[in-house]
């Protein structure tokens, strides 16, 4: 009962909160659906700069992803050596999947303490309105709700090998991101012990999750995403070529994230704020729906090692600065986002008069 994918157990979701709309049918927004959104302002863009592109084969890499990373928690990177053909191929097999008929995805349906397979984001138990997407959560090999989505093999095959791939470049990617993140605020792989490579047995555990959101009759009073923060040290997130991702900043407002062809968002999460003993913030983010075009996003989520305690690392820590977060595992914080969601890094805060 260790590794992230045993977090559910515990937090069974009513069916309710898992099986998707078929969206093919509805041509108007159902009650259910129909959000009345508070008036949290948008960002004015003409007096607020965009999340930043960083270019992470440049000179400056290191230090404008520290910038961003206090400041918006957030950014783009370009020249991150994944293939555009890759990344085509990832976008052409998640609207493959998600274009079959409604019956046909509930077959990969998650069971409700389940962590993989096709439904409703996890969060959706939190509110009382439904959010106008589906999803697909892969932990390791897709294969087995491939099979049952495609039984014959020439059908799920191609998924099966781009979805690994995916995985595999991802992986490698958010550890140079880490890197240099680590890097940025002057720690060394000394400083945090379980990223080293080879840390014992253990390897840093990945998550990736397809996102549709499909072609809605009333934008306006839907929602795609719920504002929320990722529980991850890192997620990176390709949002092809349509708009919908949107950033929070305090005092600021709703800032989009605007595609930039073939960049991927780096988003910080939820563990990286503990690492970092809160000096990066982990970003609050939702994603809005259109009337025109059917969204597709993937995001993998990058996690510590099963059983590993993530905790604020004691070079970052003096008089000026005490330690705010008390040890946990990725495991332990998915079950206390699972029972408290947005409250949960608070949750693990020492508290004030403690320290
Ligand atoms: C490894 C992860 C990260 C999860 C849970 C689990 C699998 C699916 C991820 C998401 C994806 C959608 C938003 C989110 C908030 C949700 O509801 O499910 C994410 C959550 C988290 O970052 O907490
Ligand atoms: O679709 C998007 O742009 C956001 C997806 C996201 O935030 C997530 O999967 O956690
Ligand atoms: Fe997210």
């Amino acid at each position: 009962m260790n590794s992230v994918s045993e977090s559910y157990k515990n937090n069974p979701l009513h069916l309710k909160h898992i099986i998707p709309l078929d969206f093919k049918t509805a041509l108007k927004l159902p009650d259910s659906h129909a959000w009345t959104l508070p008036d949290h302002p948008m960002a004015d863009p003409l007096t607020h700069a965009a999340v930043p592109v960083i270019d992470l084969g440049g000179p400056q890499a290191a230090t404008l992803i520290r910038q961003a990373c206090e400041k918006w928690g957030a950014f783009q990177v370009t020249n991150h050596g994944i293939p555009i053909k890759l990344l085509n191929q990832v976008e052409f097999q998640t609207r493959r999947l998600f274009a079959l008929p409604a019956n046909q995805k509930l077959l990969a349906g998650r069971s409700p303490e389940d962590f993989t397979g096709y439904g409703l984001p996890r969060i959706s138990t939190f509110f009382s309105k439904l959010m106008w997407t589906e999803g697909f959560t892969i932990l390791g090999s897709p294969l087995d709700h491939a099979r049952q989505l495609w039984p014959h093999e020439y059908d799920h095959i191609n998924f099966c090998q781009v979805m690994v791939e995916y995985q595999k470049e991802l992986k490698g990617l958010a550890e140079k991101i880490l890197g240099l993140m680590f890097r940025s605020l002057g720690l060394t792989q000394e400083d945090i012990a379980w990223f080293k490579p080879k840390y014992g047995c253990k390897s840093p555990q990945g998550v990736l999750q397809l996102n549709s959101y499909p072609v809605c009759p009333d934008p306006n009073r839907a929602m795609g995403l719920a504002p929320h923060t990722d529980s991850s040290l890192l997620t990176s997130l390709y949002q092809g070529n349509t708009s919908g991702l949107q950033v929070y900043r305090d005092n600021v407002g709703w800032v989009p994230v605007h595609p930039v062809s073939g960049a991927l968002v780096v988003i910080v999460g939820d563990l990286m704020q503990i690492t970092c003993n809160g000096r990066f913030k982990s970003a609050l983010h939702r994603a809005l729906v259109n009337n025109t075009r059917h969204r597709i996003s993937t995001a993998y989520f990058y996690g510590p090692p099963q059983d590993v305690k993530i905790s604020p690392s004691v070079k970052l820590t003096d008089h000026d600065h005490p330690i705010l977060y008390r040890p946990v595992t990725w495991r332990e914080y998915l079950d206390a986002k699972a029972t408290h969601f947005n409250k949960a890094i608070e949750l693990i805060r020492y508290d004030a008069s403690s320290c």
